[in-house]
């Protein structure tokens, strides 16, 4: 009977705690924490973490932020450019992505957040650069403790410095417009994420979100409005020679309500090589990744090959 009840229950992310105010480095507190991130990361790749307390009124305020935002004109959206692939507005793809816009804000510090509102604000707009500017921080400060946690639960304190210093950031605003249909449909198409690291946010209880167990079961994500979702990308996977996952996920959106959701990205630096510890290479462990810089797999990932790829990092670089 119990057996039965449990096969019923549907696969979760695991979920860790981080709302403890005393989560400093050293404590046992910190060390718990540090043993449930890495248990998680190996098996899933991904994890809810849950924060003391997101205010209501910076949830009203960011959401309302996003509204505001996809809800300008595109002339206007598409004011926001850059060379780099979504780094800047990204519109909705008739064929591709007909549900998904995305925006992208890199660096999101105060300067580059109000210097973007100023450009599609001729006013400026604190309603949006003041909540967002907050909430990237907020979630620079969680993304770089669980960094920290990673490296230290694998014992390479050693390379903390360089591992650290060795990315930038970009944040991502993102909307998933409902198909109204009953049935789902494809609102982000799968992948695994090309960055290190990456943190969602999500507005509402339109959860589309879904990320793909070790065994091919998909995970509907659920997160409460205090949780953020922590996922590995390939980079830091080959860094960590494999000791670490890096899942495949998706969007699968259905019905009428829009999804707004935040994802902040840690993406290596131009030119940075990524060549894993050899502290986590031996016998048991071969090379799994041949070292690589990121700009090069970047360029591969451009291609055909890289666009069609499973696995594109295997594809690249696997030994
Ligand atoms: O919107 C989400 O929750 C997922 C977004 C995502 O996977 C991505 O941008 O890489
Ligand atoms: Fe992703």
């Amino acid at each position: 009977m119990g057996e039965e009840i449990s096969c019923e229950t549907p696969l979760g992310l695991p979920i860790i705690d981080f709302s403890n105010k005393d989560l400093k480095q050293g404590t046992p507190e910190w060390d718990s924490v540090k043993i449930q991130v890495r248990k998680a990361l190996q098996e899933f790749g991904c994890f809810e973490a849950l924060v003391d307390e997101v205010p209501p009124e910076l949830r009203e305020a960011v959401f309302g932020a996003l509204k505001e935002l996809f809800d300008l004109p595109l002339e206007t959206k598409m004011l926001n450019v850059s060379e780099k692939p979504y780094h800047g507005y990204l519109g909705v793809h008739p064929e591709r992505s007909p549900l998904y816009e995305s925006f992208g804000i890199e660096d999101p510090n105060i300067e580059n957040v109000e210097g973007l509102s100023n450009i599609l604000w001729p006013e400026g707009n604190l309603a949006f650069s003041k909540p967002i500017h907050y909430l990237a921080e907020q979630v620079l400060g969680l993304e770089r403790m669980v960094r920290r946690m990673i490296l230290e639960s694998l014992s390479l304190e050693k390379y903390m410095e360089e591992h650290m210093d060795s990315n930038y950031y970009l944040l991502r605003l993102m909307k998933y417009k409902g198909p109204e249909t009953t049935e789902a449909k494809l609102g982000l198409y799968g992948h695994t994420d090309k960055n290190i690291m990456t943190i969602l946010y999500q507005n509402n209880d339109v959860h589309a979100l879904q990320v793909r167990a070790k065994d091919g079961e998909w995970i509907h994500v659920k997160p409460s409005p205090r949780s953020f979702i922590v996922m590995i990308g390939d980079p830091l996977k080959a860094w960590l020679n494999g000791h670490m996952h890096s899942p495949f996920h998706r969007v699968m959106m259905k019905g009428n309500e829009t999804r707004f959701s935040t994802g902040l990205f840690s993406i290596p630096k131009a030119g940075y090589t990524i060549k894993a510890p050899e502290e986590l290479v031996d016998e048991q462990h071969p090379l799994l990744f041949k070292p690589f810089t990121y700009d090069e797999f970047l360029g591969f990932l451009y291609t055909e090959a890289g666009q069609t790829a499973e696995c594109a990092l295997t594809d690249y670089c696997g030994v």
